[in-house]
């Protein structure tokens, strides 16, 4: 039998976005700011996110895929659509759901820098610590977890859950 068990409530996720918002707005003063969210995962967090923003910015997504995975990372990384806007001179916001081995993150990083990026910087939702591998400095953290299968907002586990508004983990 699947059962879920609450992490974090829609309250809780909404009091940090507000404050990493805040943050990123203060720190991008005067700058070419692009958030760009990572599809699938970061689709209702960047959502959520932009619209705490009180500085101009652009929005695009890239779509990325460890690939073979259900619980487990294969250490491939797929780009599945790549950013549409010129990222010359902008300074970017990677937007994650969440950052695991870290090598999404660090592919994704390389491949934005070589697009013309002046710099990259990280928010995510979650860090979790239980299986990193690549040392990605994280600049905007939402909330921290040690270990653990997570689904929901945005995240899922075989496709399912992306739907629900708060944060569960998942035993099956
Ligand atoms: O730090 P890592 O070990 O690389 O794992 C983190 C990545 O894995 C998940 O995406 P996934 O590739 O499952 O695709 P999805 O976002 O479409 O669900 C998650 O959304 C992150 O993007
Ligand atoms: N759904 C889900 N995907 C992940 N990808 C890497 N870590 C996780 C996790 O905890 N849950
Ligand atoms: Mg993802």
């Amino acid at each position: 039998m699947t059962e879920l068990t609450p992490v974090l409530s829609e309250e809780q996720i909404h009091t940090r976005i507000k404050a990493v918002a805040q943050k990123i707005s203060e720190d991008h003063e005067g700058k070419n700011l692009i958030m760009i969210g990572v599809l699938k995962g970061a689709f209702i967090f960047l959502a959520d996110l932009v619209r705490q923003i009180s500085i101009p910015c652009t929005i695009d997504f890239i779509g990325a895929s460890s690939y073979g995975k259900e619980k487990m990372s294969s250490g491939h990384v797929l780009i599945t659509k790549d950013v549409d806007l010129n990222l010359d001179g902008a300074h970017v916001v990677l937007v994650e759901d969440i950052v695991d081995t870290g090598l999404t993150l660090s592919h994704l990083i390389k491949h934005l820098e070589n697009r013309g990026a002046v710099s990259v910087k990280i928010c995510t939702l979650l860090d979790k610590h239980e299986r990193r591998e690549n040392n990605v400095p994280l600049d905007y953290v939402c909330h921290t977890i040690q270990e653990g299968f997570i689904v929901g907002y945005g995240i899922d586990y075989a496709e399912k859950y992306r739907h629900l508004p708060a944060i569960y983990h998942i035993q099956s």
